[in-house]
């Protein structure tokens, strides 16, 4: 059996006497596109921070493509390739994606500190930047200020920074987020075609977009899984109605 890109073993979080994370077993298939859905204050965030080293877990344990990452830094996660977006955008508004992108592959090259016109000479880093910028459909925005881009594409920007640091796994909160409806869809094309050797766990409210676009989809309910599986599964799954897509309307 192949080693999960990413893995949670009975992994548990409480606050005071409050169990936000209840015994979450949850396995990223090398290449997935996994959804976390689950109503609010289910735990989907406090998890997320858990895998990420923002929070540490009370028991349990996180495992990176088979090695525990549970005592490491959210940087030494990072470097193992752990990568993550946020729901707010923090874009540099005036620079165009391309120079935002070399920013960031400087920065996991060590080259950070150079300035960005001598980052512009670098050929490496510029056609690499470019490359990333392709990868999530922004080749034609690549030039413009970042300030012009629809939110969408923004939020596809994002999602190339954190390519750059060159991610086995990535961790993408509400990327739709406050994308208009027009837009959502190409985001979460650009999403599910993002190169298959990097798995992807996303947080996503809108079902729809959940349903068309994730392979498989985990439930959570007051921090315990409720259910995981195949979309068509989980739609049909009548707990599933009951306590979160009837209360969503559908
Ligand atoms: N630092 C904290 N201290 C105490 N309780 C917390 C803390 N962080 C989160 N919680 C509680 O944990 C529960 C789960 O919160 P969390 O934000 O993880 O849920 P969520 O599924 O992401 O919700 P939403 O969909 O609304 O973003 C909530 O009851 C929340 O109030």
């Amino acid at each position: 059996m192949t080693v999960p890109a990413l893995e949670t073993r009975v992994l548990c979080k409480q606050f005071g006497a409050l169990k936000v994370t209840n015994e979450v077993s949850l396995r990223l298939k090398a290449g997935g596109r996994h959804a976390l859905i689950g109503p609010n204050g289910a735990g989907k965030s406090t998890l997320i921070n858990l895998l990420t080293g923002v929070l540490a877990p009370t028991s349990g344990s996180i495992l990176l493509e088979g090695a525990p990452i549970n005592r490491l830094t959210t940087d030494q996660r990072v470097a193992l390739g752990l990568g993550r977006t946020f729901q707010i955008n923090a874009l540099f508004p005036h620079l165009s994606p391309l120079e935002s992108i070399m920013l960031a592959v400087a920065r996991r090259n060590g080259r950070l500190g150079r300035p960005l016109q001598a980052l512009h000479r670098e050929t490496d880093v510029t056609d690499e930047a470019f490359a990333l910028a392709c990868s999530v459909g922004l080749g034609r925005d690549c030039l413009r200020p970042t300030t012009e881009l629809a939110y969408g594409r923004q939020r596809l920007l994002e999602i190339a920074l954190a390519l750059a640091g060159r991610p086995r796994v990535l961790l993408l909160d509400e990327p739709a987020a406050g994308v208009p409806a027009s837009e959502s869809f190409e985001l979460m094309q650009a999403i599910e075609a993002l190169p298959h050797d990097v798995a992807i766990l996303f947080i996503e409210h809108d079902m729809d977009l959940v349903f068309r676009f994730a392979h498989t989809i985990t439930v959570l309910v007051a921090g315990s899984v409720l259910c995981e599986g195949p979309p068509g599964q989980i739609a049909r799954d009548p707990e599933v109605r009951r306590v979160y897509l009837g209360v969503a309307g559908d």
